[in-house]
């Protein structure tokens, strides 16, 4: 973990080599996913057998075994305990509330030359969704990445997720049923990316593709973008805690370490204007990470990219929050929403002491899969808006053409494109 504190002439240096820590991850592994993206376009079915042999530790005997059956999904279904379902059920449906609040109007309108102007909002016709699943299985990322798109009315919806060493997860099947996924792919990394752009005999090809996961797959769908679209990079997680002095040192430690525990190239920092405060969390985090199951991966990311940082005021904190860009943003203040309007970039954020990062991974309502490595100051979560489209359109007669058509005429012989003139103009007797 970095100590950083802006009032010393070393700060500048530190703090640019923690922005530079998040994109590092994704770009060390380009040429490693151009090629499992090569080997995909050339070998389809075979070399996705291979890759999951290797890297998931499992090999399916037919390129059949690598969708998940309907059997397969009611046995997991049947299997959940009810206090779990009824967690999915709340979950599923706040997720689901939140994100159909979201779906646009189409727009119509007639200008003063009496033309009539629209625009129509449709969905796309096939998504493919990542569930991440190396290091953990995310239920939770199934429900926020289908129910979007079937609030959106996506037709077709399909998942893939990697199962390490041959391992289904009951919840993700169940969550997957639960959110109208309607095909289950067992492949995961830059492969299963691969395969959804590209399509395989077994995976039909999708016309984008959602979701979050490791740095394999955050750089391929970086690299089929433009065969297919995608949402947001959403790699390794990352929290920024802006924390003043009024807090327990424990629920921020827990609060840091709830995203270092997802991976070892997870980012975690708190910003406090309070030096106390940051020297108890940081004896916090180690004595919290005595209790986590996770602790080899978690202390791994604190260790690495795991920072505090101590600033002369709340603005300063602000300012350090805008070049950050952070995935998660907790406010932890008195006046949570004073410091928000000053937060210009930052994928989602919490307000106030009692609203934990992890209940907006679970139960909020808005999603959870997010920009990351500083992507935020250009990219936003997933919303109904990635599942969907839009269309113009222009209806005239022959009156409005009249009052519109010799600008457009102009223009045209202004750039030398004598047809559109003509296709103009002929229409107006000329
Ligand atoms: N932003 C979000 O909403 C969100 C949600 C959940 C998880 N996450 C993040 O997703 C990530 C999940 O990572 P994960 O690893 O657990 O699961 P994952 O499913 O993203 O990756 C597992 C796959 O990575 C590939 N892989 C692993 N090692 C490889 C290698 N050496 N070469 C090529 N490919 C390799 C394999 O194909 C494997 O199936 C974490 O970083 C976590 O923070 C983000
Ligand atoms: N914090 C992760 C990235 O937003 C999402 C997640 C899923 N499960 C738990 N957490
Ligand atoms: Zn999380």
């Amino acid at each position: 973990m970095k100590r950083l504190n802006t009032a010393t002439p070393d700060f500048e240096p530190a703090f640019a080599a923690l922005l530079d820590e998040a994109r590092e991850t994704t770009n060390r592994v380009d040429g490693v996913v151009a090629e499992i993206i090569a080997t995909i376009r050339a070998h389809g079915d075979a070399a996705l057998i291979d890759y999951t042999t290797r890297f998931d530790r499992w090999a399916p005997t037919a390129p059949a075994a690598l969708r998940v059956t309907s059997a397969e999904i009611e046995a997991a279904d049947a299997s959940i305990r009810p206090e779990l379902r009824a967690a999915l059920n709340l979950a599923a449906e706040r997720i689901e509330a939140f994100h159909r609040a979201q779906l646009p109007r189409d727009l119509e309108m007639q200008d003063s030359a009496g033309l009539t102007l629209g625009m129509r909002w449709g969905a796309i016709d096939a998504v493919g969704i990542y569930v991440p699943g190396g290091k953990a299985a995310y239920p939770s990322s199934v429900l926020m990445n289908a129910l979007p798109a079937r609030a959106a009315g996506v037709p077709r919806i399909a998942m893939c997720v990697p199962t390490p060493d041959g391992a289904l997860n009951p919840l993700v099947l169940a969550a997957a049923k639960r959110a109208g996924v309607t095909e289950i792919f067992r492949i995961g990394g830059a492969q299963a990316v691969a395969a959804m752009a590209w399509g395989t005999a077994s995976i039909g090809a999708v016309d984008r593709i959602v979701g979050p996961g490791n740095a394999y797959v955050a750089e391929a769908k970086r690299q089929v973008f433009g065969r297919v679209g995608i949402d947001s990079i959403a790699g390794p997680s990352e929290v920024v805690v802006i924390a003043d002095a009024d807090n327990d040192p424990r629920h921020i430690a827990v609060d840091l370490l709830a995203q270092a525990e997802h991976d070892e190239s997870a980012q975690s920092i708190l910003i406090t204007p309070d030096a106390t405060l940051a020297d108890a969390v940081a004896v916090a985090v180690e004595a919290e990470l005595r209790h986590l199951p996770r602790a080899a991966i978690a202390s791994e990311s604190w260790a690495r990219h795991g920072a505090v940082i101590v600033v002369r005021d709340l603005a300063e904190a602000a300012t350090l929050t805008n070049r950050l860009a952070p995935e998660h943003l907790q406010l932890m203040v008195a006046e949570p929403r004073t410091l928000l309007a000053q937060i210009r970039h930052a994928g989602a954020a919490f307000l106030g002491r009692f609203c934990p990062e992890a209940v907006g991974d679970y139960v909020a309502g808005p999603n959870h899969v997010l920009p990351t490595g500083r992507t935020a100051r250009f990219a936003s979560g997933l919303s109904v808006f990635d599942f969907l489209k839009r269309t113009t359109w222009v209806e005239a007669d022959e009156a409005a053409l009249v009052a519109v058509g010799p600008a457009a005429v102009a223009l045209a012989e202004a750039e030398g494109l004598t047809a559109h003139a003509r296709s103009v103009a002929l229409r107006l007797g000329g």
